[in-house]
């Protein structure tokens, strides 16, 4: 294996464990029942009763045996309506359960889906979005939640298997208590059928990290943007070595697991098995046996049979499938919960001092080197902060730091001196804005996508012109046919596509949309434009902001481009994780340090 390619336990190392299986699987069942309170109880309640006729008929087959054996036409009558009457209870209830059960499903299915898709929006951090082992449980989440509906009927099914195995073996202790015995016979068979499905599922998680390359190896060798590169590069076979080293290492152990599985499941089988041969000979010879009581040993016994492997199957999928799902699903209410953030201290509504960071450290979750380190900064209010560095210096980090996004693991980043992490997250993300370097491409109309960046003023067109004009935007829209009433997005009725840096253009304008953030954050929002209409956007909005600034609004800008970044008050200098430097363009070019040498080697190329 190459160094490169993931070990398999990488993506769930040092990860909290996930909730437990049965609980998990109770709290989803409560949701179901708070969705749908009637439909679930009614075909609870028909899973019960369309056990009863099934069972039965191995009593009306004696009563018919009976009925031949001693020409008694009373017997046969009532072994024949008996079985008349199953056929038809079993095929009524089946088709009103079927029914019920499917309009229970689909209802659940939009419940779900829902819950799942506003359980992910509610996540206050990225941790879910960054961390290998998160981005597993959630993937397989994502495809896990259109069949959590199934997992209802997953649940009838085995608790109808249940209530037959309990009526039958009632018909079999009748015969002979003895026969009971059967039941133990089925005990290893449920507890083997109860674990394989663990062990399998543990097999599968264990080596997720190889499943992931693999999917996306296939995806790189298979869309067309890094096709031309694979192509230019000639990197196909290689790529393709790769992928099958991915989808073997990813097969090879989960067919282990499930060759040994299979082979305890298989003995299981057998003993219950000769169990049941024994059972049914035993009986056969008994002294004063009949041949009613050998038919409902034969035909209770078969049942039986059937429903073990039922119930067997059933609980296959239960633990493999739906108990998975289920704990998935907690885990996500439990993080989306544990991320809410605790502070509840308003947001000031203008800043005074800034913002300060006091010995600032940070290392992002599952990991121990520290991206920023002792970081001592003070961003004052009402100005426009640059903040530049060599990749990986941790720009995008700080800036992640101040959304919120994450909490800094030493030190404290505190608002006017009050504690970040003690004003209301929600309450501070409405006072701040930004756009980024990997920007949303919100396929709306054109309106709708830059107003999105101020959802009270979503339909104020002057605000959303106004904002496009900031960002330069202007003839972006002025190019789309119906203007700012242009459908975005190619896949969709009169939808138009725009070039990568015009979406980067609206981007920014919603970055704009609100008016007065206390923080403005513009983390390479422009790196797709070239370097004079970075420059140009940027020499507008820096004017704007030191004179129609009310609320003491502090500006983050992260740019490689030295021509944009000089425009700034304050200039901060990322090196290795610390702050290196920080003053305005003319302190550190007359300091001679490492801004000025960058500055030297790079602005030449762009200024
Ligand atoms: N989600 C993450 N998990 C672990 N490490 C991360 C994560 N995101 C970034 N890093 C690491 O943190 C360091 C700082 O990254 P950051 O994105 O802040 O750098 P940057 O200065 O913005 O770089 P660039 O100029 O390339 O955008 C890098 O070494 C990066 O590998």
């Amino acid at each position: 294996m190459s160094r490169s390619e993931p070990t398999a336990t990488t993506a769930e190392q040092e990860l909290e464990p996930m909730p437990a299986g049965w609980p998990s699987m109770l709290r989803i069942v409560r949701h179901g029942y708070r969705a749908e309170p009637k439909l679930l109880s009614a075909s609870l309640a028909m899973t019960v009763l369309e056990a009863l006729p099934d069972v039965l008929v191995a009593v009306w087959l004696a009563l018919i045996t009976r009925g031949i054996v001693n020409h008694d036409r009373d017997d046969l009558l009532l072994g024949a309506l008996g079985l008349a009457a199953s056929a038809t209870a079993t095929w009524a209830l089946q088709v009103t359960l079927g029914r019920t059960k499917r309009r229970l499903g689909d209802r659940l299915n939009i419940y779900f889906q829902g819950h799942v898709a506003t359980l992910q929006a509610k996540v206050a951090t990225l941790e879910h979005h960054e961390r290998p082992g998160y981005l597993d449980r959630i993937a397989v989440l994502r495809t896990g939640v259109f069949a959590l509906d199934h997992l209802f009927a997953s649940i009838f099914t085995m608790v109808g298997w249940f209530v037959r195995l309990a009526f039958v073996s009632v018909l079999l202790a009748t015969i002979h208590p003895a026969l009971l015995l059967l039941l133990l016979a089925a005990l290893p068979l449920l507890v083997v059928a109860t674990w394989r499905p663990k062990v399998e599922k543990a097999a599968e998680e264990a080596v997720a990290p190889h499943g992931r390359l693999g999917r996306h190896l296939f995806l790189l060798g298979t869309s067309a943007g890094p096709g031309k590169e694979i192509r230019v590069t000639g990197n196909q076979d290689d790529l393709r070595a790769r992928r099958r080293r991915a989808w073997e290492s990813w097969f090879a152990p989960q067919r282990a697991a499930s060759l040994v599985t299979a082979a305890w499941l298989a003995l299981t089988w057998a003993i219950f098995g000769v169990a049941f041969v024994g059972a049914v000979a035993w009986i056969a010879h008994r002294p004063g046996v009949t041949a009613a009581s050998i038919v409902l040993v034969l035909t209770a016994g078969s049942r039986l049979t059937a429903y073990v492997g039922s119930a067997v199957g059933e609980l296959g999928f239960l633990r493999g499938i739906w108990l998975d799902s289920a704990k998935r699903l907690a885990w996500l209410e439990d993080f989306a919960q544990s991320t809410a953030g605790t502070g509840t201290q308003a947001p000031p509504d203008r800043l005074t001092d800034g913002i300060r960071f006091d010995g600032v450290g940070f290392a992002y979750p599952g990991t121990t080197r520290r991206v920023l380190d002792g970081v001592d900064l003070h961003l004052p209010a009402g100005s426009v902060v640059a903040v530049v560095g060599e990749n990986g210096a941790g720009k995008s980090t700080l800036v992640k730091l101040l959304a919120r996004m994450y909490d800094p693991t030493a030190g404290r980043i505190t608002v006017d001196g009050t504690d970040l992490s003690a004003l209301d997250l929600r309450g501070w993300r409405e006072r701040i804005s930004g756009a980024f370097q990997d920007f949303a491409r919100l396929e709306f109309r054109a309106h709708t996508t830059v107003g999105l960046g101020d959802l009270p003023r979503l339909d104020d067109r002057p605000a959303v012109a106004a904002a496009v004009e900031r960002a330069g935007a202007t003839p972006v829209v002025d190019q789309l046919a119906g203007g700012l009433d242009t459908q975005l997005g190619p896949s969709w009725d009169d939808g138009v596509d725009v070039s990568f840096g015009q979406w980067q253009k609206l981007a920014l304008a919603r970055g704009y949309m609100r008016h007065e953030p206390l923080l403005l954050m513009l983390d390479e929002p422009t790196a797709a434009l070239d370097a004079e209409t970075e420059h140009a956007i940027f020499e507008q909005f820096t004017a704007g902001a030191r004179s129609e600034n009310d609320t003491g609004r502090v500006t983050i800008l992260v740019s490689h481009r030295f021509s944009t970044v000089r425009m700034a008050d304050l200039i901060v200098v990322l090196d290795g994780s610390r702050v290196a430097e920080v003053g305005s363009h003319e302190a550190l070019m007359a300091q001679g340090g490492l801004y000025s040498e960058l500055y030297t080697i790079r602005a030449g190329a762009y200024a």
